[in-house]
């Protein structure tokens, strides 16, 4: 029998609401098996930052030529920097029957929507925007003035949150995990039962 292709999971929400918190803390737990697709980005990697693990660090004329190739699913420009899904990982992932996370802007998430109508969209969002704000700066990431822009494309990113099937809110990460978790589970429930209906009609007819 064909395998059938795993779930894909597209996890946005403006920079600083705690997707990358969220994301480990569900791949902790570890008792639904999440692959999670690092990204490839311009942006200089933070101290503590692995190439390979936490992204696949590019210049730009790197970063230019997986597009001309047509290695990325997605790509945007964000603050400055180019940010982008390698494609060849999220389509293998998927074929192995393995659900594949993606952690990413708003402008990327709408353009895996018209490659993959099917995946599950969910939009993190702080409980204020002065939280957001406090978390961005208290990571102590960010200069003052990137944290000014952050907060600027937050603001237009949010008001895209309607072309998402789900919101949820980070007001504590625990709680933030059993939601997304529990949205993962019922997608499970809704793509089998949509599989075995059809599965029956053939069987029928
Ligand atoms: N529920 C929460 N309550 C308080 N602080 C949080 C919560 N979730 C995350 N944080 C903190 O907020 C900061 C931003 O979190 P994180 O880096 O995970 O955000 P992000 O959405 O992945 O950001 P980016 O998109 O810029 O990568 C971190 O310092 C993190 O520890
Ligand atoms: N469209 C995409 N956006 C991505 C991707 N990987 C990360 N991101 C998003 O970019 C911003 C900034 O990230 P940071 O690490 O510099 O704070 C944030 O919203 C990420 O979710 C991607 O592949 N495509």
């Amino acid at each position: 029998m064909e395998q059938e292709k795993g779930i894909l999971i597209v996890l946005s929400g403006p920079s600083g609401v705690g997707k990358g918190t969220v994301r480990k803390a569900i791949m902790k737990r570890d008792d639904h098996k999440l692959h999670y697709s690092i990204s490839a980005t311009t942006r200089k990697p933070r101290e503590g930052e692995r190439d390979g693990v936490d992204y696949f660090f590019k210049s730009k004329e790197e970063f230019q030529r997986m597009i001309q190739n047509n290695e990325l699913l997605e790509w945007a420009e964000y603050v400055g920097n180019y940010y982008g899904t390698p494609v060849k990982y999220v389509n293998d992932t998927l074929t192995e029957g393995k659900d594949v996370l993606l952690e990413i802007e708003v402008q990327g998430a709408l353009q895996v929507k018209t490659h993959f109508p099917e995946a599950v969209f969910i939009f993190l969002v702080p409980p204020s925007l002065a939280e957001l704000q406090e978390r961005i700066v208290n990571r102590g990431t960010e200069a003052e003035h990137m944290v000014k822009h952050r907060m600027l494309a937050a603001r237009e990113e949010i008001e895209l949150m309607d072309k998402y099937d789900y919101v949820v809110v980070n007001d504590k990460v625990d709680d933030a995990c059993d939601k997304i978790k529990a949205i993962i589970i019922a997608e499970h429930l809704r793509k089998e039962r949509i599989y075995y209906k059809y599965k029956k009609m053939l069987e029928v007819e």
